[in-house]
């Protein structure tokens, strides 16, 4: 059967006036266009795609390269100079923050607004209301200006008004990046479940996530698509890019290979290296901030058990406020029952924002000959030592689980969400989702 496409662009060119003066943008008037006192910038330049219903696209590339502009125009908010564009159904956007708030109102004022103006009855609006302001989770300051808030808030709102709209296609523009580690985990898993029903378009600098949320992706460069495809290769493709530009910025000959090229000859001899004690010296140790246990974490689960505490320390037992990446720490949970429960089993997932679960493991293997059961009341405690993987900058949240059974058969009692939040400033690492702490690196010339 045909279905039309949920966003259908053809040939979208947006051109720009650019006054070198103030004083010409005048002369240009007077002169009414007899003479041209401007140049023309091309920010977008024959820009063809379609996004077909029920697909998740990430727009990538670099400051200035015309993401901002292709979705204003695809949200209305922007006529193109040239071309056409179509979106079918009812489109909420998260674009610059506060767009569409009204500074004098108040919160709860302009997400009744905003919800009108995406198409929800009052009465949808009544019902609604209390929802989207559970999912701003902004507390008492729901009932003052918006203009006393701060960037965060502004994405806390605009996201949870858009998220009860029962909105066809979603389009946000890197909006995510200034939410906490918390609401950025809730967007997700909201983005996550809006993909099996709706459209939606995502913009960020940020390839992984556009790796981890799109399908395929449309890489912009200078107003013009260099590549659109899997949002994977596409993404590789752009970081190659990048790194490209950044090597000849840097002036990093290429090496040029020649035939008469020696055999490579592989080693399996270790390698020495210092360099995390190196690293531990200098700016880029990967410190990081830990935040404290949340008890009212979202959650899930049978009822049977409940997360009483989460805590990151050191070895020795120490409660830790801060780690450094690649040092050893011990995650301790501390767990209720609150039936009786004879075969426990708590475990850990440690994810980034983008809710990407980077590693986790659990009590089970451990103890599935000699299960520790617990009478409802008493309390459990599990602890895990490992090394800190070194961090790239960035937030991050553990959730804990606890259930009773096999690792194939259980009954989940408690999943708390997020139950911990731990931030890396700095790191020596840029790229990947995790750094392993090397024991050893050297590089050595071989005669
Ligand atoms: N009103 C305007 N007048 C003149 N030039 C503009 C205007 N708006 C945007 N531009 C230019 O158009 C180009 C594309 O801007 P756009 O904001 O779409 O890029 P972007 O890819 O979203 O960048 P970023 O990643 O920094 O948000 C930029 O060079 C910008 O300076």
């Amino acid at each position: 059967m045909f279905s039309e496409p949920a966003i259908h662009a053809a040939h979208l060119s947006k051109c720009y006036q650019i006054y070198d003066k103030p004083q010409d943008r005048l002369k240009q008037a007077l002169w009414r266009g007899r003479r041209k006192f401007f140049h023309e910038f091309w920010a977008l330049q024959d820009v063809s795609f379609e996004v077909q219903v029920g697909e998740t696209v990430g727009i990538i590339g670099r400051n200035g390269s015309g993401k901002s502009t292709l979705l204003q125009i695809l949200c209305g908010t922007l006529t193109p100079t040239a071309g056409e564009m179509a979106v079918r159904g009812r489109v909420a956007a998260l674009l610059e923050l506060g767009a569409g708030f009204n500074p004098e109102f108040t919160g709860r004022e302009n997400a009744k607004l905003n919800a009108a103006l995406l198409g929800l009855t009052a009465e949808q609006i009544d019902e609604r209301l209390d929802c989207i302001l559970a999912f701003a989770d902004i507390g008492e300051f729901i009932d003052q200006p918006v203009k006393t808030y701060s960037s965060g808030m502004f994405v806390r709102l605009g996201f949870a008004v858009i998220a009860h709209v029962d909105a066809d296609v979603l389009i946000i523009d890197e909006a995510l990046a200034v939410g906490d580690g918390f609401f950025t985990q809730k967007c997700m898993r909201f983005l996550r479940r809006f993909r099996e029903r709706g459209t939606v378009l995502f913009v960020s600098h940020d390839t992984s996530a556009v790796m981890n949320l799109c399908e395929r992706a449309i890489w912009l460069d200078r107003g013009r698509i260099e590549q659109q495809g899997p949002a994977k290769e596409t993404c590789e493709a752009y970081l190659a890019a990048l790194h490209a530009q950044q090597r000849r910025e840097l002036g990093v000959a290429e090496v040029a290979r020649t035939a008469a090229e020696p055999e490579i000859q592989r080693s399996a001899e270790p390698a020495v290296d210092q360099r995390l004690q190196y690293l531990n010296c200098s700016p880029f140790r990967n410190d990081i901030e830990v935040f404290e246990f949340d008890f009212d974490a979202t959650s899930f689960g049978a009822g049977g058990a409940k997360v009483v505490n989460v805590e990151l320390r050191t070895p020795d037992g120490l409660p830790l406020a801060w780690v450094v990446g690649g040092s050893a720490v011990r995650l301790m949970v501390r767990v209720q029952a609150l039936l009786d429960i004879e075969r426990p089993i708590v475990g850990f997932f440690v994810k980034d924002r983008l809710g990407q679960l980077l590693f986790g493991d659990n009590t089970f293997l451990t103890y599935a000959d000699q299960p520790v059961a617990v009478v409802a009341g008493n309390c459990v405690e599990a602890s895990f030592d490992f090394s800190m993987p070194i961090l790239p900058p960035g937030e991050y949240s553990i959730d804990i689980g606890v259930a009773e059974g096999s690792q194939s058969e259980h009954i989940q009692h408690h999943w708390a969400h997020d139950a911990l939040l731990f931030r890396a400033h700095t790191s020596s690492v840029t790229t990947g989702l995790v750094g392993i702490p090397m024991a050893d690196i050297q590089l050595r010339r071989i005669a």
